[in-house]
């Protein structure tokens, strides 16, 4: 099967790698990954942004194969938290991430082409952020690890201030890699 992984972002490659699948890569244009809808939950969000970049990148390829596209956001209460713009907006997102419990929810596309049908589904995690010290914050800040990650902070950095409650760490990270062996025939 030649699979392809509609997406820029470091960990979703590595979470693949590991995985053991082969794939090429091809980048969804920055236009798939918008579009605000105030009445959109936030898993009906990922699951839109996810079909958004399948079917961008869809257009583009030449032959058969199968289109993996995803997208993951924080939610707390109700907020979602994207990709920071700058040091201060990943600021805004950790503190009011700290001393709280929140959720990511990673949104996965599934689409053979040419004429499948998209498989959709959405993986929620919960997780649990020990109250930061302004030292804490400070120098996480510094580290610029929040840079392209959802909810500024990076989960796969084992941060022992950040606990896993519910679901798994790879849908944390970017791929809920359960799911997509099941959808693509390959789980056990
Ligand atoms: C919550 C969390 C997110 N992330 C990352 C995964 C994604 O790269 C990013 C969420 O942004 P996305 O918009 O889902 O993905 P992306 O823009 O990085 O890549 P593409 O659209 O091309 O697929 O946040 C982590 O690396 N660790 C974490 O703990």
């Amino acid at each position: 099967m030649r699979l392809i992984l509609a997406s820029q972002s470091p960990r979703r490659h590595e979470l693949m790698t590991a995985a053991g699948y082969q794939f090429e890569v091809m980048l969804p244009s920055e236009t798939a990954e918008c579009g605000i809808c105030s009445r959109e939950s936030t898993p009906e969000l990922v699951a839109r942004l996810a079909y958004q970049k399948a079917i961008d990148v869809a257009g583009r390829v030449t032959g058969s194969a199968t289109i993996i596209a995803c997208d993951t956001v924080a939610d707390i209460m109700g907020r979602v938290l994207g990709k920071p713009e700058d040091r201060r907006h990943a600021e805004e997102m950790l503190r009011l991430l700290s001393g709280r419990k929140h959720a990511v929810y990673s949104g996965l596309c599934v689409l053979e082409v040419p004429g499948g049908e998209p498989q959709v589904e959405v993986s929620k995690s919960e997780l649990e952020m020990a109250r930061l010290s302004e030292d804490q914050i400070e120098s996480y800040l510094d580290s610029e690890a929040w840079c392209g990650k959802s909810g500024a902070f990076g989960y796969q950095d084992g941060h022992p201030w950040l606990q896993l409650i519910s679901g798994t760490s790879e849908n944390v990270v970017g791929l809920p890699v359960d799911v997509l062996q099941r959808l693509l025939g390959t789980a056990g």
